[in-house]
């Protein structure tokens, strides 16, 4: 007998959240699976950043359901849901300002280690915990800024700092909401990069929400399109960014309603 398939790295069944009398996100059914990146797209005010919420435990849906290979964690909060492999990088929230680069590398290490958050303890002088901290500067390209304080870089190195950050928790489910935003252009291709090289030197998920069709262009395996809190589009990237509903949604405006 054929072993069973494995479940998706992550699932939506029918997820549905109402503010009020708007529904934001309307019975999304969808899996992602490993080694795939999938961007979301939609126009403004669609659902993406409504669905992030609900995938990570933000938020808590009016209907439908959250799986984690294929384990039912809707009633989990976020904190739990990390703990089971889901990690999202926020723009910049989750980063102290007053500690190094290193440091900041450092204590996610550690409480993935399950070594505490305390900077002074014991096992924040292990030397195995900083190697690793190291390697992940030397793998984000942030050697250079080892012993800067987080909150003196530059806008696009706390961008990359936050990307970092979130490898080095190692989720299974890798989530960025627009790590792109407010980077200058030149700063653009690094955190590509970076991104890309989370997808290829691991067997890991990651979602994207982006706006700009270029990165989307580069970087997707994948593209799902909201558009009033519906799916209306999953496929082949060239295939979806052909489709008259994203060449509306981006080239001509808003799309209307069939
Ligand atoms: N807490 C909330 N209370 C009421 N309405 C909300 C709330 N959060 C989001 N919405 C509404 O839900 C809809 C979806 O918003 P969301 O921010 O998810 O869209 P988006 O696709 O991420 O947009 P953008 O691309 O502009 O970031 C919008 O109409 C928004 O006003």
């Amino acid at each position: 007998m054929a072993p069973a398939p494995s479940p998706p790295a992550l699932e939506t069944r029918d997820l549905t959240i109402r503010f009020g009398g708007h529904v934001a996100v309307d019975a999304v059914n969808c899996a992602f699976h490993p080694g795939t990146l999938t961007a979301i797209v939609g126009p403004n005010g669609a659902g993406k950043t409504t669905y992030f919420n609900l995938i990570s435990g933000q938020l808590r849906p009016t209907d439908g359901q959250v799986l984690v290979r294929g384990e039912d964690v809707t009633g989990l909060t976020a904190a739990a849901r990390t703990r089971r492999g889901l990690g999202r990088a926020f723009q910049l929230t989750n980063l102290f300002p007053g500690l190094t680069v290193r440091e900041n590398i450092r204590l996610v290490v550690q409480s993935r280690r399950g070594a505490g958050m305390d900077l002074l303890s014991r096992a924040a002088r292990r030397t195995d915990l900083v190697d690793e901290a190291d390697a992940v500067l030397a793998r984000m390209s942030l050697a250079g800024r080892r012993d800067d304080l987080a909150g003196a870089l530059p806008h696009g190195d706390q961008r990359k700092l936050e990307v970092a950050m979130l490898a080095a928790l190692e989720p299974d489910v890798f989530m960025f909401d627009e790590p792109t935003a407010g980077m200058s252009v030149d700063e653009v291709p690094t955190i590509l990069d970076l991104i890309r090289r989370i997808k290829e030197t691991t067997d890991k998920t990651v979602l994207l929400v982006e706006h700009k069709m270029d990165v989307v262009r580069q970087l997707a395996d994948r593209i799902i399109v909201l558009h009033n809190g519906a799916l209306v589009a999953d496929g082949e990237p060239a295939e979806v960014i052909a489709s008259p509903i994203v060449q509306e949604a981006y080239l001509g405006g808003a799309i209307e309603h069939a």
